[in-house]
């Protein structure tokens, strides 16, 4: 018997592999002085190649299926920047792919313009956690297949998470199937998938949760607020990128708020899809911060979503009860 999605997931573990790689070597050449000027060269490449990589393994699998992915070739085709594409199409080169040319690297990013939604879609994520990126600290590529609006298979590269039963393995690669549970693999070494889990716990004196390091991407003072009303004394975990989505469906955090900053941002499909996979096949809840479930049949945004919600299930219902209460942003 075929298991349903099987090359679907095989097809997606293998592309955000080869991208979590390319991603590792760029941000190993990223030195203090890049970072000073803002020089944002090293992230551009990385997401560019990840892009690259992953929508050329999907278009040649599953050439009907379109992807909304986050970047486009627009700028790359620009004279000014023809340096930038020319290192695209190093590190593609250095991984393998002997037919990369600048023609070709700029058609498989652009593989991933697709905007609409659509009853099969990929979305892909290339770098998600930008910052993070750049400060060496955590980020993740992520990829989902969405069919009918749900999400069906998950797949999250986090090339600095440890190996959740052995900290020394640095390198993690997380995927879900829907219906068929949460893995982790090390990134690095051939070795069994381990299922993940998300804690069990009710208590919120005894939880944590965590959140973006950017103020900016989520209210740090709200979150506090909600905890300080909730009781729970332990502090946050601050990490980039959908990094978060695996540390709750691992067991190492409780609770991912992600509240909203300003009226009217709408979150991207692509910054959230794998994740949310991840945590629900993990045992855990997903919804915006009013309780209702995300939409992923809007286009490339959650329209009628507001901020995100991640917890373990059973510490789901009062956290909703109370940022109801705090009123957080306008619409
Ligand atoms: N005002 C805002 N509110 C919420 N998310 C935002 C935001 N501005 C940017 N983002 C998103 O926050 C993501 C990073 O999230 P985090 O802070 O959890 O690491 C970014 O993804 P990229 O890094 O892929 O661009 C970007 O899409
Ligand atoms: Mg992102
Ligand atoms: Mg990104
Ligand atoms: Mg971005």
């Amino acid at each position: 018997m075929t298991i349903p999605l099987q090359r679907e997931l095989e097809v997606a573990l293998s592309a955000v592999k080869q991208a979590s790689l390319i991603c590792r070597s760029v941000q190993a050449t990223i030195s203090d002085d890049v970072l000073e000027k803002k020089d944002k060269s090293p992230v551009t490449i990385a997401d560019y190649s990840s892009q690259a990589v992953i929508c050329r393994a999907l278009n040649a699998a599953f050439s009907e299926d379109p992807i909304i992915g986050e970047e486009d070739a627009g700028e790359l085709i620009q004279a000014e920047n023809r340096d930038f594409l020319e290192k695209i199409v190093t590190e593609l080169l250095s991984a393998g792919i002997s037919e990369a040319s600048t023609e070709k690297a700029c058609h498989w990013i652009d593989q991933g313009g697709a905007k609409e939604y659509s009853h099969r879609f990929w979305t892909l994520d290339p770098i998600d956690g930008t910052k993070g990126f750049l400060r060496k600290e955590q980020y993740a590529i992520s990829l989902s297949l969405i069919v009918d609006g749900k999400i069906v298979v998950g797949v999250l590269g986090c090339p600095n998470l440890p190996f959740p039963t052995d900290e020394s393995m640095k390198g993690t690669l997380y995927y879900a199937v829907a219906g068929q549970g949460a893995f982790a693999i090390p990134l690095d070494q051939e070795q069994p998938a381990i299922p993940i889990h998300v804690t069990k716990t009710s208590d919120y004196s005894q939880s944590r949760f965590c959140e973006s390091v950017e103020s900016g991407h989520s209210s740090h003072s709200h979150s506090k607020q909600t905890a300080d009303k909730l009781g729970i004394q332990k502090e946050p975990r601050r990490l980039d990128s959908q990094a978060k989505y695996a540390v709750v469906a691992q067991g190492e955090a409780d609770i991912y708020m992600r509240l909203p900053t300003r009226a009217g941002y709408r979150e991207k499909i692509w910054d959230h899809a794998a994740g949310v996979l991840l945590v629900e096949e993990a045992g855990g809840k997903v919804t915006d911060i009013h309780g209702k479930p995300l939409e992923f049949n809007q286009g490339y945004e959650l329209i009628n979503n507001q901020g995100v919600i991640v917890t373990n299930g059973p510490l789901h219902p009062a956290l909703i009860e109370i940022l109801d209460e705090l009123t957080i942003n306008p619409e």
